[in-house]
C-alpha cells in the first residue's frame, strides 16, 4: 500500500482553491490513488455545524479560534487520520495556516495562543504539502464579486486581506519545505500546470 499523503490548499477568498481541488482529485485518481476531498472549517457533521457559526455568527477572535480548532480536532480524528492510515491522499481546502492568516494576521489574535492550540489539536500532524494560491486582494475581490454573496470574512475590506496575505507569506517563510507558492493570477490552465509541476517534483504518486 502507498502511504497516505496530506495536501492543503490555502489562499485568500477568491484565489481559486475550490476550482482546482476537484481537478487535482481527478488527476490523482487517474494515477490509481484513493482521494478524500474535504474542507475546513468542516468535513464532518459536527465541524460543518461549527462552520455555519464561524461564518455567520458575530463573535470575538478567541471564540473564533477555539471553534475552528474544535472543528479541526473532530475532522482530524474522525476523517483525516483514518484516511491517511488507509493510504488515501487527503485534499483539504484550508487547514491551520488559514487560522494563522485569518485569526492571527487578519484579526490580530495572539500567535502564541494559536501555536499552543496547534500543538494540542494536531499532535505533530501537518500537511505534507501546502499549495498557497497567492493573489492580490483586489483581483480576488473582483473574482468573488462576480460569483457570490459575502460571508463574515469575505465582507472584510482590502486591508484585512492584505494582512491575511502577509500572514500566509510568514507561514510559508517559516516552513518553505512544506509550502509551494502558486501564482494564482495566471489563467486556470497555467495554474493547473504549476500544480502539476509541483506534484511531479514531489512524486511518485
Ligand atoms: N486562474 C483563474 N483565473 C480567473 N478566474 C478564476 C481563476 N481561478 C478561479 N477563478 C474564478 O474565481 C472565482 C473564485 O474561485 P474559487 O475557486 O471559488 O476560489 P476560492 O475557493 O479560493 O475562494 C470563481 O468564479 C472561479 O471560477
Ligand atoms: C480554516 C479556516 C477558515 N477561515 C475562514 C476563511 C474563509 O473566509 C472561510 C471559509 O473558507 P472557504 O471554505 O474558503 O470559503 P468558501 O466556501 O466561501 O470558498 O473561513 C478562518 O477564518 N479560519 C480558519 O482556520
Amino acid at each position: 500500500m502507498k502511504p497516505g499523503r496530506f495536501l492543503s490548499f490555502e489562499g485568500i477568498d477568491g484565489a481559486g482553491k475550490s476550482s482546482h481541488i476537484e481537478w487535482l482529485a481527478g488527476w490523482l485518481r487517474e494515477r490509481g490513488r484513493e482521494v478524500l476531498v474535504t474542507r475546513e472549517p468542516g468535513g464532518t457533521e459536527l465541524a460543518e455545524r461549527l462552520r455555519e457559526l464561524v461564518l455567520h455568527q458575530p463573535m470575538d477572535a478567541l471564540t473564533e479560534a477555539l471553534l475552528v480548532f474544535a472543528a479541526r480536532r473532530d475532522h482530524l480524528a474522525t476523517q483525516i487520520e483514518p484516511a491517511l492510515a488507509r493510504g488515501s491522499v487527503v485534499l483539504c481546502d484550508r487547514f491551520t495556516d488559514a487560522t494563522f492568516a485569518y485569526q492571527g494576521a487578519g484579526r490580530g489574535f495572539d500567535l502564541g495562543v494559536l501555536a499552543t492550540l496547534e500543538t494540542w489539536v494536531q499532535q505533530g500532524r501537518q500537511p505534507d504539502l501546502t499549495l498557497w494560491f497567492d493573489l492580490a486582494p483586489a483581483t480576488a475581490a473582483a473574482r468573488r464579486a462576480a460569483v457570490r454573496a459575502p460571508d463574515r470574512f469575505e465582507s472584510q475590506d482590502q486591508a484585512f486581506f492584505e494582512r491575511v496575505r502577509a500572514g500566509y507569506a510568514r507561514r510559508a517563510a517559516d516552513d518553505p519545505a512544506r509550502f509551494a507558492i502558486v501564482d494564482a493570477s495566471a489563467t486556470p490552465e497555467a495554474v493547473r500546470r504549476q500544480i502539476e509541476t509541483t506534484l511531479d517534483a514531489r512524486g511518485p504518486w
